[in-house]
């Protein structure tokens, strides 16, 4: 395996907490520009979903380990066509249920699931015969891709990332989906800082933009850091 995904694709890299606009922003940058989009927050959350299909404790690394041995994932890359699946099951729906989202940082704390995990994200790069991909999720600027030459962190708020999820999970508590979201963060940040930017690493704000104006954003990052890699 390579060590390097810049080897056959270019690789932007977009980090930030939950709520930021990673998957949705980056996914509509990947259709304006023709490239690949990796949900890597998604192979996460199907492995606490396996893992609780197994019945294992997500607080317990080494029941969390047992389940990684069998744990056959697949996601497409389409950010037309967005699909999760698990051995033959798709998962894309079940694995942004609550149950999942509580149990998923448990599952990303334990260092040899993040180790099998970064393998596999630069394996799907690898494999796949595009241009170049967007790949978002939490530790993507400096672990994933450090070498990537475009790297974003994406940030709102507090308070506005939970008003848009909130906006986004109608049948809940608001109150409810702030506390899980800020909680979430919080175990999150344990393992991988993603609310500061790394060396080299442009942080968009989109706190008081709209959702066209992020991708704007996002867009002009990206093409100014292409342009300042090729000229290198
Ligand atoms: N700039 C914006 N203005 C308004 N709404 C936005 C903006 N960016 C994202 N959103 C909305 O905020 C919600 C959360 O976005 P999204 O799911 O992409 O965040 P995320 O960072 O991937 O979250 P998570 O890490 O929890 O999966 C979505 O409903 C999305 O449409
Ligand atoms: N690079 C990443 C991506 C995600 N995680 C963990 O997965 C959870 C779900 O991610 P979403 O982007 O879908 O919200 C997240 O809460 C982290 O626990 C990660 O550790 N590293």
């Amino acid at each position: 395996m390579t060590d390097s995904i810049l080897e056959t694709a270019v690789v932007v890299a977009v980090d930030g907490p939950a709520g930021s606009g990673k998957s949705s922003v980056s996914r509509q940058v990947a259709r304006r520009r023709g490239y690949g989009f990796l949900d890597t927050g998604a192979a996460y959350r199907a492995l606490a979903w396996h893992a609780l299909e197994h019945g294992a404790d997500t607080s317990d690394s080494t029941a969390v380990l047992d389940v990684l041995g069998d744990f056959d994932y697949a996601i497409s890359l389409d950010p037309d066509d967005r699909w999760v699946r698990v051995g033959d099951v798709d998962v894309t729906a079940a694995i942004r249920e609550p149950r999942v989202a509580d149990a998923v940082s448990g599952v990303a704390r334990v260092p040899a699931v993040r180790q099998a995990l970064t393998a596999l994200f630069r394996a799907l790069v690898a494999a796949s015969d595009l241009p170049a991909v967007v790949v978002e999720g939490r530790d993507i600027t400096t672990v994933v891709a450090p070498d990537a030459p475009a790297r974003i962190l994406l940030t709102a708020a507090p308070e506005v990332r939970a008003a848009r999820r909130s906006a986004e999970l109608t049948s809940q508590d608001a109150a409810a989906v702030a506390e899980a979201l800020h909680r979430r963060d919080a175990a999150d940040l344990k393992v991988v800082d993603f609310l500061a930017a790394a060396p080299g690493v442009e942080v968009v704000d989109s706190t008081d933009l709209d959702f066209d104006q992020t991708v704007d954003a996002v867009l002009a990052v990206i093409d100014r850091a292409l342009e300042a890699s090729h000229a290198h």
